[in-house]
């Protein structure tokens, strides 16, 4: 079993554990396509994903929270967008905001496959000026939850709008 390089898990006989038990086992179907289809497409650069056992985390958390409108900024193929919009509501609402299309076409097909398509919101800009766009429409709260993973040294920005 191939184990990614990252991941909560610090004690590798217990993520060799829980990996083959668990978080494999469970990782959906469409979720290991857009992974291979990121690692085909971008090589190495399919590091920049949560990895699988973030991407349960994140699902289990949304199954808690229950949000009906959620952010997420900094897409790339959606293999965290895909664990959230899975576990949210079928009326949930999630904008999902990224720099570049192309990123997220890579995960679409298997998004729509999965019939999550109609939950997600997809906004093509830098995260700033689109929050700021979001704001100015609605002065009501947005969102329930916010999931920020783009590029670190905007993150002020992104938490002052
Ligand atoms: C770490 S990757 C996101 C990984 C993604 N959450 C996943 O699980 O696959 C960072 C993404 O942030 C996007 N990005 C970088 N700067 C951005 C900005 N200023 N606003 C919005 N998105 C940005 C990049 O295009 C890239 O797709």
């Amino acid at each position: 079993m191939d184990l990614p390089h990252k991941g909560i898990l610090q004690s590798p006989a217990l993520t060799q554990y829980i990996y083959g038990t668990s978080v494999y086992p469970r990782e959906h179907e469409q979720l290991k396509k857009i992974w291979e289809a990121t690692i085909v497409k971008y090589g190495n650069l399919a590091e920049t994903t949560v990895p699988v056992d973030e991407g349960r985390f994140l699902s289990l958390f949304m199954e808690i929270l229950n949000p009906k409108r959620m952010l997420e900024i900094g897409v790339f193929t959606g293999y965290s967008l895909f664990s959230t919009a899975l576990a949210m509501p079928n009326d949930g609402l999630l904008t999902a905001i990224d720099i570049s299309r192309d990123h997220y076409e890579v995960g679409l097909p298997y998004i729509k496959d999965a019939g999550l398509a109609h939950k997600i919101n997809f906004i093509e800009s830098p995260a700033t000026p689109a929050l700021n766009q979001l704001l100015s429409n609605q002065d009501e709260k947005l969102f329930d939850f916010a999931f920020v993973d783009a590029n670190k040294t905007s993150y002020n920005n992104t938490t002052s709008c």
